[in-house]
């Protein structure tokens, strides 16, 4: 194969090489040995409890407990009741998969790639990752990223025309989530016992939010290679809805990987970098990562909400004292998302470096 920062274009999505019925995924998809943490299959089942809450009774002391215990030790909750209807979410998924079934011409319309040279690479759009090394371990996905926030930013040139109501249905949704993301917010801050708008309030109009379409074919060797390699979201909250019966996410604690249980019209809420630096650490951004199967497609939905480029990343005032100082070496939103990737590209958690 072409080498692919000469030649992106060329080079074929995921979706492409399984649909040509590749027996061995390139070399360019295959990690290390070392990286693979020895069988890349063999994660532990998920312990009980499931870390399943009720955000429509997040008032009752008992759930915010429930929330606290789910967050203490994983950094993720399932919510249920969170208010986006059944309908909404099947008719999201629905449009989700349309777009992905479409022939490549279509999907290439919105193309990441400007004018298919491949120096002209865009957070915005159809494609996968920016490809910076011929060294580079590449995601067993393909992926449609789009900015949904602030809302008069929406680059609707890179939204799908078709299905007809993509936009419609994605605006929807986006509103829907938006709420979640604020009552999370201020769930998590009344835990810490600081202002609840806290952190709602570092959200600046000018603060971003993506909402991240990953496709991932099957995989003839899902021994060798990850959907996602494994990362924590940089942002402040990530509001993730994945197929129901496809599993493949996995999270990390204490050095072992589980697979995260999956419930129908549940969301997936898990903390990111930018929270765990504000909360000081308290609460801990999951290190995540989604493998494949030899058999089914599988489709997911993440919202990354951000906080503004500008704003100087450090623990709320109210959580630091003479015996509680802060954690982190200070930055700037936009100085960390540049390390960020950086360190996503290599498998790593950017955070764990900030560590005082
Ligand atoms: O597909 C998934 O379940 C997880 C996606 C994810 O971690 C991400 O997009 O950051
Ligand atoms: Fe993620």
């Amino acid at each position: 194969m072409a080498a692919s920062d000469e030649s992106p274009m060329v080079r074929p999505t995921v979706q492409e090489l399984t649909a040509a019925g590749v027996e061995e995924p390139p070399r360019q998809y295959v990690l290390p040995e070392q990286d693979r943490h020895g069988d890349l299959l063999a994660a532990d089942e998920f312990p009980e409890p499931t870390p399943l809450i009720d955000l429509s009774r997040l008032t009752d002391a008992d759930e915010a407990e429930r929330l606290r215990a789910a967050l203490q030790t994983w950094g993720f909750f399932l919510a249920t009741n969170h208010g986006i209807e059944d309908s909404l979410m099947d008719a999201m998924m629905s449009v989700s998969r349309e777009f992905f079934r479409q022939p490549a011409e279509e999907k290439q319309k919105c193309s990441n790639l400007v004018d298919g040279n491949g120096k002209d690479y865009q957070v915005e759009g159809y494609g996968s990752d920016k490809v910076v090394s011929e060294d580079q371990v590449l995601n067993w996905s393909d992926r449609l990223h789009l900015r949904v926030e602030p809302e008069d930013e929406r680059n609707f040139a890179k939204w799908p025309s078709h299905p007809e109501s993509f936009r419609d249905v994605l605006q929807e949704y986006a509103s829907r989530t938006k709420k979640i993301r604020d009552l999370v917010l201020r769930s998590i801050a009344e835990l810490l016992e600081i202002d609840e708008d806290y952190f709602v309030n570092q959200i600046s109009n000018k603060a971003s939010g993506f909402a991240r379409f990953n496709y991932y074919p099957p995989c003839p060797r899902p021994d060798l290679v990850l959907g996602l390699r494994p990362h924590s979201d940089g942002g402040l909250l990530t509001i993730l809805f994945n197929d129901d019966n496809v599993g493949g996410l996995q999270i990390q604690r204490d050095g072992r990987w589980y697979n995260v249980p999956t419930k129908p019209h549940t969301l997936l809420i898990n903390l990111a970098d930018c929270l765990e630096i504000m909360n000081n650490g308290i609460f801990r951004s999951p290190f995540h990562r989604v493998v494949t199967n030899v058999e089914k497609d599988r489709l997911s939905l993440a919202v990354f909400y951000a906080v503004d480029a500008e704003t100087m990343l450090e623990p709320a005032p109210g959580l630091l004292d003479d015996k509680r100082p802060s954690r982190y070496r200070k930055m700037l939103a936009k100085d960390f998302v540049a390390g960020l990737f950086e360190h996503f590209r290599q498998g790593k958690r950017f955070i764990d470096t900030l560590k005082i």
